[in-house]
């Protein structure tokens, strides 16, 4: 049975919306890397323990994104991300911004490649994040 993706949970306040009162677009990918930051976490992998350890890090080497419905002041909204990609030194996240009511408001993807300094590609995703992106 194929688990259910990893829920994250948040609200649109005032500061994220445009003159319109809609979501500001660009606020789209820091709600997605605000998941993106809570599936680590939850895989086991926490960005941030990553970032002081200094080994690895995975820059988004792209980042695209579908506005399907209006999302307002107030609105709650549910993201459902998922691994929708896994190679060797690369993967796709995939992220689905739902309404309360289970409505898709918009979609979004980004791919992150593993690198082990400003320019060098590193070989091999390690282990233990192989292991916790497989699961999901
Ligand atoms: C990352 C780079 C140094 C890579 O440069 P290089 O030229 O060496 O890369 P290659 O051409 O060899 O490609 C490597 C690998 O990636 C695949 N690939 C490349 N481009 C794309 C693309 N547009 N779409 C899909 N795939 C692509 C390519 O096929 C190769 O894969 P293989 O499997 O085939 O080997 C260089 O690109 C670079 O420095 N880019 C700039 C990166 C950047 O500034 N990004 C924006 C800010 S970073 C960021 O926002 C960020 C977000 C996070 O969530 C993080 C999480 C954790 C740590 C850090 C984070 C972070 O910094």
């Amino acid at each position: 049975m194929t688990e259910p993706p990893f829920q994250y949970h948040y609200r649109i306040r005032l500061h994220d919306t445009d003159a319109a009162g809609r979501l500001f677009f660009a606020h789209l990918f820091r709600h997605a890397q605000d998941a993106l930051e809570a599936f680590m976490e939850h895989i086991g992998y926490p960005i941030d323990a990553m970032l002081r350890d200094g080994e690895i890090l995975l820059p988004l080497i792209h980042a695209e994104a579908d506005y399907r419905r209006p999302m307002r002041h107030g609105d709650r909204i549910r993201v459902e991300v998922r691994v929708e990609d896994l190679r060797r030194r690369s993967f796709a996240i995939g992220y689905r911004f739902l309404s309360e009511a289970g409505e898709e408001m918009a979609t979004a993807r980004t791919i992150h490649v593993l690198v082990t300094d400003e320019v060098h590609v590193g070989e091999a995703l390690p282990e233990a994040l192989r292991a916790g992106l497989e699961g999901c």
